[in-house]
C-alpha cells in the first residue's frame, strides 16, 4: 500500500480551446475537464492505475474540499484528509492549439499552527499500513517551511520508503531528513543550487551531488521529452522515452513519482523501474486528462523505452 501526501490540495480545471488564445479579448472554453489536483492527488490517480492500493492524505477545506474528495470516491481512491477552515484552491490549465499548456496556480488558503498540529498529531495513524509514502508540491501558507522535513522523519522513524518531490526551501529542508527518493527537474534543480544549468553534464553534476552530499539513495531528475536520470548505488542510467505526439505534459512528473513509488512498493531493480516510470510518465503525456494515463500506451512506450548507463 501506497500513501500519498498533498498538503497544497486543489481542484485542477483543464480549459480545452479550439482556438489560439487571444490575450485581452474574450474566449470561449470548448470543453472543461476538473479533476482532484494538487501534484500528491495526480500520483494518487496514477498508482491506482498502475493497479496498486493507495491511501490519500492532505488537507481540504470548504466546498472545494467537499467537491475534490467527491472526485475521489468517483475514481474509487482511498482518502483521510485533515479538514481545514479554509477554502480548498483552485488550479487552471489552459490547452490551447498556440500555445500548448498555459497553467494559473493559485496559492491555497491559509492553515492555522492547530490545523498543522492537529495533522501531525494524526499523521503516524493515517501512514502505518503503508510501505511507501509519497510527498509531493506545495504546503499551503501557515505551515512551517520544515513541515516535510518532519514528515519524512516520522515515515523514516515506522521503517517506510518516502519519496518526495517539490522545490525551494521545502526541497532544501526536507532532504535534511533524507527522504529515500527525490525527484527535481531542472528548474528545482537550478532554484536549489541558485545556478543556471547549460548542459546535460551539469545536471548529472548536481545530482551526484543530492546522492552524495545529502547521502539520498535515489535521486531522479525529470528532463519533459528527454526522459529522466537516475543517480543511485549501481551508477547513472538516463532514460530516454520514443517521440510521441504530446497531448498534455501537466502531471507528468507526478506520474513519474507515481509509477516510482510503485516501483519500490515492487522491489523492482533501478534500470526496470527507471523503465517502467519514464513509460507511464510519457503515457501520461500522451493523454488530454492530468495524471492519468492509458495502460495500453504505456505497455506499448515501454516497448522503446532506451536505458543507458552513463557511469
Ligand atoms: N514531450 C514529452 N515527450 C515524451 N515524454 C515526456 C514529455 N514530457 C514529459 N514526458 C515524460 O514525463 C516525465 C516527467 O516530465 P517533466 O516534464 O520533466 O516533469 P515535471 O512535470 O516534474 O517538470 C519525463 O521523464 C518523460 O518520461
Ligand atoms: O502544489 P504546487 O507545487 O503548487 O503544484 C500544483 C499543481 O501542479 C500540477 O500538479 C502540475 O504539476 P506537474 O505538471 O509539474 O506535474 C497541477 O496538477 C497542480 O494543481
Amino acid at each position: 500500500m501506497i500513501t500519498t501526501v498533498t498538503l497544497n490540495a486543489s481542484i485542477d480545471k483543464a480549459y480545452h480551446m479550439t482556438e489560439k488564445i487571444e490575450n485581452g479579448t474574450v474566449m470561449r472554453v470548448a470543453k472543461t475537464d476538473n479533476s482532484a489536483g494538487g501534484k500528491g492527488l495526480n500520483v494518487a490517480r496514477v498508482i491506482k492505475l498502475c493497479g496498486v492500493d493507495s491511501k490519500a492524505t492532505g488537507l481540504v477545506g470548504g466546498f472545494n474540499g467537499q467537491y475534490l474528495e467527491s472526485l475521489l470516491d468517483a475514481d474509487g481512491i482511498n482518502h483521510e484528509f485533515g479538514h481545514i477552515q479554509g477554502e480548498t484552491r483552485s488550479c487552471i490549465n489552459i490547452l490551447d492549439p498556440g500555445y500548448g499548456s498555459t497553467e494559473y496556480l493559485e496559492g491555497g488558503c491559509n492553515v492555522t499552527k492547530e490545523e498543522e498540529a492537529d495533522f501531525l498529531n494524526k499523521f503516524p495513524e493515517i501512514i502505518k499500513d503503508s510501505d511507501v509514502v509519497t510527498i509531493s508540491g506545495s504546503a499551503p501558507k501557515g505551515m512551517g517551511k520544515d513541515i516535510y522535513q518532519k514528515l519524512i522523519k516520522v515515515i523514516k522513524d515506522q521503517g517506510k520508503q518516502v519519496i518526495l518531490d517539490t522545490s525551494g526551501e521545502y526541497l532544501e529542508k526536507g532532504l535534511e531528513s533524507q527522504p529515500t527518493m527525490v525527484k527535481p527537474n531542472e528548474d528545482e534543480i537550478e532554484l536549489l543550487f541558485h545556478t543556471k544549468i547549460q548542459s546535460k553534464d551539469e545536471v548529472i553534476t548536481y545530482a551526484k551531488r543530492i546522492y552524495k552530499e545529502k547521502e539520498i539513495p535515489y535521486v531522479v531528475i525529470s528532463l519533459g521529452g528527454d526522459g529522466a536520470l537516475l543517480v543511485c548505488e549501481k551508477g547513472i542510467y538516463q532514460g530516454k522515452p520514443p517521440k510521441i505526439e504530446i497531448a498534455n505534459t501537466v502531471g507528468c512528473g507526478d506520474s513519474m513519482v507515481g509509477a516510482f513509488a510503485v516501483a519500490l512498493e515492487k522491489k523492482m531493480e533501478p534500470e526496470a523501474a527507471l523503465k517502467y516510470a519514464v513509460s507511464v510518465a510519457s503515457a501520461n503525456a500522451l493523454s488530454p486528462h492530468t495524471g492519468r494515463f492509458d495502460p495500453k500506451d504505456r505497455d506499448e512506450i515501454i516497448k522503446n523505452v532506451e536505458i543507458i548507463k552513463l557511469a
